[in-house]
């Protein structure tokens, strides 16, 4: 292994079963037997239609989804998925809930109480930071949600598109502290449909297709091969 390499993963694969009635089940094959290596300091972009896995690998490397087959080897402390509201205790005050999100992420009760004023002045809570949860609007949520995670420190920080959280001047605000973290030397793992944004921000891609790994690359290479596919494709709804 590499010195520099922060997560690997080796021949992952993920398949859901939903119900679809009494003792009946579908099966999805979200990931099929997917590698690849995160180096510290990177951005790496993950593009690929609608459902090919994106979010599902994402979870998996946030140690939040097991793997069937395969496995996550980490050689860092903090991987934190910057999810938008999810996982909140509705009962709990914002304050309450940014303390529970940071400790789930392995920091230690003082380093979530340090970060609370930054946490709440960057969510722009004001007052509500210590109502609970469930009297928040959805841009709220999202907002302490993106706040939480933006602001514990993470050795691979894992952004799933949300550059479009809250109203257009917190997602300016938001875009902004993202691209300072990109800039700096944190490592990054992200989740956009936008492949000019992928092309800007990150320096290499890992594009999926169904669940496998078509390749990973330089961002430039990998995504001209993406869109190439794209334009194969007959049905335009099927290119998203
Ligand atoms: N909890 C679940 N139970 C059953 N199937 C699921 C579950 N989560 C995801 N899937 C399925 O797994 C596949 C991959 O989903 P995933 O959300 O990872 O795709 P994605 O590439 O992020 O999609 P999008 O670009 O639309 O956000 C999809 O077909 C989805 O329907």
């Amino acid at each position: 292994m590499s010195e520099s390499v922060c997560l690997e993963a080796k021949n992952i694969s993920l398949t859901f079963r939903a119900r679809r009635g009494f003792f009946r089940y579908s099966y999805h094959t979200a990931l099929d037997n997917v590698s690849f290596d995160i180096r510290k300091g990177e951005t790496v972009g993950i593009v690929g239609r609608n459902g090919c896995g994106k979010s599902t690998l994402l979870k998996v490397l946030a140690d939040i989804l097991k793997p069937d087959a395969g496995e996550l080897v980490s050689h860092v402390n903090y991987v934190s998925l910057q999810s938008l509201a999810t996982g909140f205790e509705k009962n709990l005050s914002g304050r309450d809930n940014a303390i529970l999100s940071a400790m789930l992420l392995g920091h230690t009760l003082e380093q979530a109480t340090a970060a609370l004023p930054d946490i709440c002045d960057f969510a722009e809570l004001g007052d509500s930071f210590d109502e609970p949860v469930k009297t928040y609007s959805s841009g709220m949520r999202a907002r302490l949600g993106f706040s939480t995670a933006m602001l514990m420190h993470a050795d691979v920080l894992l952004v799933d598109e949300t550059l479009g959280v809250g109203d257009s001047r917190f997602k300016k605000k938001a875009e902004a502290a993202i691209l300072d973290k990109i800039n700096s030397d944190q490592t990054v793992v992200f989740v956009s449909h936008q492949s000019s944004q992928v092309e800007r921000l990150c320096n290499r891609a890992v594009w999926l297709e169904k669940g496998q790994v078509m390749e990973v690359g330089d961002t430039k290479t990998v995504l001209n091969n993406y869109q190439a596919f794209l334009a194969t494709l007959p049905n335009p709804q099927k290119r998203k």
